[in-house]
């Protein structure tokens, strides 16, 4: 194993901040421990780009990686990308950034949304050619107008001056409009995009596998900030594009005809500069993805401090908490100033470049006004044409800034994007390696049971796990061979030492975890009424083929982990968490209203496949409080509607009452509990597993505590697995209720 320290731009950027230029880690394969400021991972070589050269230059060490179907989201397979250690990164190139985009870009505009988008673009473009037309309009107008000032005409000044004004009146709302519409169809896009990036980042627990693998850095924020700025600038930008085209076709005509040679130095003037600010802004790409990263790394270091507050205050971890977030700001502190003087070095340039055109037109033109061969208004005209079209083609030059900044925005978008899309399709192929999960319809065996005549106790098992070996996602094994079946009112507690992977063997059951081999099979009442989700596929496949592989939960599993999940709102909102919504979108016939922003969703994409349930009256909420002895937290807070910070107004222990209050109202048919009582004192835990051992709820602890033998008929025990012998690490025995009672009394 190599120690180095490195930061990882995921996927496919690596800064080395320590060299490791070692002539032997050519051509190798490395299971690397890789150490980052705010980061460990452990990658096994099977999960890390092989590093196929490493080359000096100067101080800099580039490593070229090759990026194989195992590495954690390749960008295409087995492509060859070029990283840099200890500097900026380069990897992102032109055809890769226009790749990007226009992935990122296209799919609003062929969905559903469609006939209002484009509406709404043609109309935007419309405005913004009707603007043009107004300032050509104005530019004739410029001319009569200080031609009738150099011939002191009077009445002919008077009459341009009245057609000015009048212009101004007439072509002004044009401009605003144009505004209007292009933000108001940036917004709607927007919202667009992030229902579409929201969907897909919370489905198939995309979110929980780039969370725990470390996969990219602050999705968050990419939804947030990266999508707003991407639509707001994707359309500014078309617009102005579309605009200098527009511009650079009736503006030439106007040059051309003035003075031909004059055509000439501007182009010359604005390709040179063109070529001589690409120059210099080459890094701004570079510097800007790193610090939006950076920003968000600072900006997400505090909201940690607000989440975890009381064990920050418990610790007294303020110092280093301080040096955490100082640390974080001082790393965007110093992208910042580099991008800082990037910028000033650019500006040195775009500003000369801008003065000096102000003068450039008048200075080329001038000898033939002094020579009689064009009037005074003609210089003017040719000033304003000249500075339209040298900002048409300057464009590069005077965007420079804002183009690299939207395409480092482009880059984190269609990175994530892949990564998005990697996940979903990783998630429907059926790979022979991973652990298979399948939810399988108990009517439809029983019906194949009944015209096949196999015995009917098999409508009795709930959950079937069949050679299932478990991995962590870095290959280590923590199970091995395990063989169970759990059948309804059989309940099982797992034990085993510390890290020895029960936790783990739930995750698999959630679907969490797929590394490893076997078979996962939950039989679920899916009842009369289950109808399949229009969108979904799966529930509809699963009437015909009950043991085809689905990858979602069913309502009639639960899990409850130890530390439970508070959501952000109200004590009602806490209780019907996660089975119903408190609020329900309204639609239509059950059809997205038509006309409605984009961002409304219909409530069945997020549905559970499996029985439905009537959502619970206030007295059943009222009730279901007083069952798990939480009644009096009603008349602390009030009532149901209080908003709170539950986790922190809370009790370890209440919370976890709390967590069961949500499962008797859910009342599925089997519960997975990872020590979910683990804070409670033993007369709370006795009368919570009464309670839903009374609602006819089948479940398997996970828990050390003896207490727990009362309320289990069968122990599965998992030890540390061997990693020599490769041999089963457990084993299960029915629970002996007098070993409890002895060892109470001992
Ligand atoms: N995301 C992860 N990636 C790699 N390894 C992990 C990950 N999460 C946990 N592990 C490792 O998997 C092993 C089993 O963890 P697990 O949480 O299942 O243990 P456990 O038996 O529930 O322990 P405890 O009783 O302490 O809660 C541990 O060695 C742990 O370090």
């Amino acid at each position: 194993m190599m120690m180095i320290t490195i930061e990882v731009i995921q996927p496919k950027a690596l800064t080395f901040s320590t060299s490791t230029s070692n002539a032997k880690t050519k051509h190798q394969r490395y299971s690397l421990h890789v150490q980052s400021q705010y980061h460990q991972w452990h990658l096994p070589s099977s999960n890390f780009p092989s590093i196929t050269m490493i080359r000096s230059r100067g101080r800099r060490t580039i490593v070229t990686c090759s990026f194989s179907s195992s590495s954690p989201s390749p960008p295409n397979e087995e492509e060859e990308e070029e990283v840099v250690v200890d500097g900026e990164r380069v990897n992102t190139n032109v055809k890769t950034l226009f790749r990007r985009f226009w992935k990122v870009a296209a799919p609003y505009w062929f969905s559903d949304d469609k006939a209002q988008a484009r509406l709404r673009l043609g109309a935007v473009f419309a405005l913004t050619l009707a603007t043009t037309g107004i300032s050509v309009a104005f530019n004739f107008l410029g001319r009569d107008f200080y031609n009738a000032l150099a011939n002191k005409d009077q009445q002919q000044f008077t009459k341009q001056l009245i057609f000015y004004l009048g212009g101004f009146a007439g072509g002004i709302p044009f401009f605003v409009l144009r505004d209007y519409a292009r933000e108001t169809l940036a917004l709607r896009w927007r919202s667009w995009m992030t229902t579409y990036y929201m969907e897909r980042y919370l489905k198939d627990q995309t979110f929980y596998k780039i969370q725990s693998q470390s996969i990219i850095d602050n999705p968050d924020q990419r939804i947030v900030d990266d999508l707003s700025s991407f639509t707001g600038t994707a359309l500014s930008f078309s617009l102005t594009l579309f605009n200098a085209a527009v511009d650079l076709i009736s503006f030439s005509n106007i040059l051309y005809g003035i003075y031909p040679p004059l055509f000439a130095v501007l182009l010359v003037y604005s390709l040179g500069g063109t070529a001589i600010s690409v120059f210099l802004g080459k890094g701004l790409v570079a510097l800007n993805f790193l610090q939006e990263k950076k920003e968000a790394d600072f900006r997400y270091g505090l909201v940690r401090v607000r989440e975890n507050a009381e064990s920050i205050s418990f610790y007294g971890g303020e110092e280093n908490e301080m040096q955490l977030l100082l640390q974080r700001f001082r790393s965007a502190f110093e992208n910042l100033t580099k991008l800082l003087i990037s910028s000033r070095n650019l500006e040195f340039f775009t500003n000369g470049y801008r003065y000096l055109i102000q003068i450039l037109p008048a200075a080329v033109v001038a000898p033939m006004y002094f020579s009689g061969k064009i009037e005074f208004g003609v210089i003017n005209q040719s000033v304003s044409a000249f500075n339209h079209i040298l900002g048409d083609f300057s464009l590069i030059i005077y965007q420079f800034q804002a183009i690299s900044a939207f395409s480092a925005v482009i880059d984190r978008l269609g990175e994530f994007d892949d990564i998005l899309d990697s996940s979903s399709s990783k998630s429907l192929a059926d790979s022979s390696e991973e652990i298979c999960l399948m939810y399988c319809s108990t009517k439809s065996v029983a019906r194949l049971e009944f015209n096949a005549s196999i015995p009917l106790d098999r409508c009795r098992k709930l959950l079937d796990i069949e050679n299932l070996t478990l991995q962590t996602p870095n290959k280590a094994t923590l199970i091995q061979d395990l063989s169970l079946v759990i059948n309804r009112n059989d309940h099982l507690l797992i034990m085993g030492p510390s890290g020895s992977g029960k936790t783990s063997l739930l995750r698999a059951l959630a679907g969490l975890w797929s590394t490893g081999s076997g078979k996962i099979t939950f039989y679920v009442n899916d009842g009369d009424d289950a109808q399949p989700p229009p969108s979904s596929n799966v529930a509809s496949e699963m009437t015909a083929s009950p043991e085809r592989p689905i990858r979602r939960h069913s309502g009639s599993i639960f899990f409850l982990p130890q530390r439970p999940y508070m959501v952000l709102g109200t004590l009602r909102q806490q209780l019907l968490y996660p089975t119903w919504a408190e609020i329900e979108i309204p639609m239509k016939n059950g059809n997205k209203q038509s006309g409605s922003p984009p961002f409304l969703m219909q409530k069945s994409n997020l549905e559970y496949v499996g029985k439905k349930l009537t959502k619970p009256t206030t007295d059943d909420l009222v009730q279901v409080l007083e069952d798990v002895r939480l009644g009096y937290i009603l008349s602390r807070f009030r009532n149901l509607e209080s908003l709170q910070e539950w986790s922190s107004v809370l009790s370890l222990g209440e919370q976890q009452r709390l967590a069961f209050a949500r499962l008797l109202l859910s009342k599925p048919t089997l519960v997975l509990l990872d020590e979910a009582t683990s804070a409670l004192d033993e007369a709370n835990e006795v009368h919570l597993y009464q309670k839903i051992k009374a609602a006819g709820i089948t479940y398997i602890s996970v828990g050390h505590r003896r207490t727990l033998y009362n309320y289990h008929s069968r122990i599965l025990h998992v030890t540390s697995v061997d990693s020599v012998n490769d041999q089963q690490n457990w084993h299960i025995e029915a629970v002996i209720r007098d070993v409890f009672n002895l060892s109470k009394s001992s």
